[in-house]
């Protein structure tokens, strides 16, 4: 990168932005980081180079950083081929020239790929909303704590990251593109960290572009009785089933009770006796899909409008009742 080129494109799209030299600095009496909004800049250039080589930005691309921080891995964006990067940060002394405020909180524009090294604090309910909201992105690139992205990356296990990991699985491609040592970080953090790529599905693209068409955004209920949604999620939990050889999860005298199901009438039911599985099977499947989305009240709801915690709720009741994404 030219730090020239990357500060005249800085200054066209009005921004104000730090060398990572300076960012060394601002760790010094007149300006604390702060540890409790995961502020440790990483200022190896090698690494920021890797990280926007890796992240293969397209010409026109729209980027989102989450947390530019003092800008060392934001100059180095402007300076790629994308057409415009937008970034919020949380610390307004580190927002001159991007949006302030929680990335948890404000809506994000329109964005092709997202880049960044985000606050470790936020990584499962930040991948969550990148995924599930509903934004359309070819890929996401980002810094996460290296046990994050194992477990991203790994077989499903337990705890929330995995419940997570496995749900993202039906929306997404996940690959582990680089690990990256503490020491490239000041401060030095307690953790080492791993640079992972999330790659949307092809077909979530399409749905995701069809419902950009479509300009009344369907309600879960609707979203979660389409055919080929109900298709795919009972293909992965009959893989996912065979996996972990737990035979009762798979209609098969599953957990179904606690809610009354959706009969789903002028549904055309997708199987035809091929692929190994009754009819009955998937009608089960399918109510308790319907059944787990009214107990957990979120059938009128749209996905845009889901809070993070309605998500994850909603994704390990999911989990529970043998509704398997991976
Ligand atoms: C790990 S630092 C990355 C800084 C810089 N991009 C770099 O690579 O050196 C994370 C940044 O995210 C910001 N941040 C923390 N929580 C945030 C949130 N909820 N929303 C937006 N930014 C946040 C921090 O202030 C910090 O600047």
């Amino acid at each position: 990168m030219n730090g020239v080129v990357s500060a005249r494109r800085a200054a066209r799209h009005g921004c104000r932005l730090y060398s990572s030299s300076a960012s060394e600095a601002w760790d010094g009496p007149f300006f604390r980081l702060q540890k409790r909004r995961g502020q440790h800049l990483l200022t190896n250039p090698r690494v920021l180079d890797a990280i926007v080589r890796r992240a293969v930005i397209r010409p026109g691309d729209a980027v989102l950083e989450v947390g530019p921080g003092t800008g060392n891995l934001t100059v180095r964006l402007l300076a790629s081929p994308a057409a415009s990067v937008a970034a919020v940060e949380i610390d307004p002394r580190m927002a001159t020239a991007v949006t302030t405020g929680d990335a948890m909180k404000v809506d994000f524009p329109e964005f092709d790929v997202c880049v960044s090294n985000i606050p470790y604090a936020i990584s499962s309910p930040l991948t969550a909303k990148l995924l599930f909201g509903s934004y359309r992105f070819r890929t996401a690139t980002l810094l996460v704590q290296r046990e994050f992205a194992r477990r991203l990356v790994g077989a499903p296990g337990h705890g929330e990251h995995n419940h997570l990991a496995t749900n993202l699985r039906v929306v997404a491609d996940v690959n582990l593109l680089m690990d990256v040592s503490k020491a490239d970080f000041v401060p030095v953090p307690g953790v080492d960290s791993s640079l992972v790529e999330i790659r949307m599905k092809e077909h979530q693209l399409q749905q995701q572009q069809k419902k950009k068409k479509n300009k009344k955004e369907k309600n879960l209920g609707t979203i979660f009785k389409q055919k080929e949604m109900v298709m795919e999620l009972f293909r992965l939990s009959r893989i996912e089933e065979e996996r972990i050889g737990n035979a009762s999860s798979s209609g098969r005298g599953a957990p179904h009770d606690e809610y009354d199901a959706d009969d789903g009438e002028n549904d055309e039911h997708p199987c035809n006796g091929e692929g190994g599985f009754s009819e009955e099977e998937f009608v089960v499947f399918k109510e308790r899909i319907a059944g787990t989305l009214q107990s957990a009240r979120l059938n009128n709801e749209r996905p845009s409008m889901l809070s993070n915690e309605d998500m994850m709720r909603l994704l390990r009741l999911f989990n529970k009742r043998g509704v398997r994404f991976h």
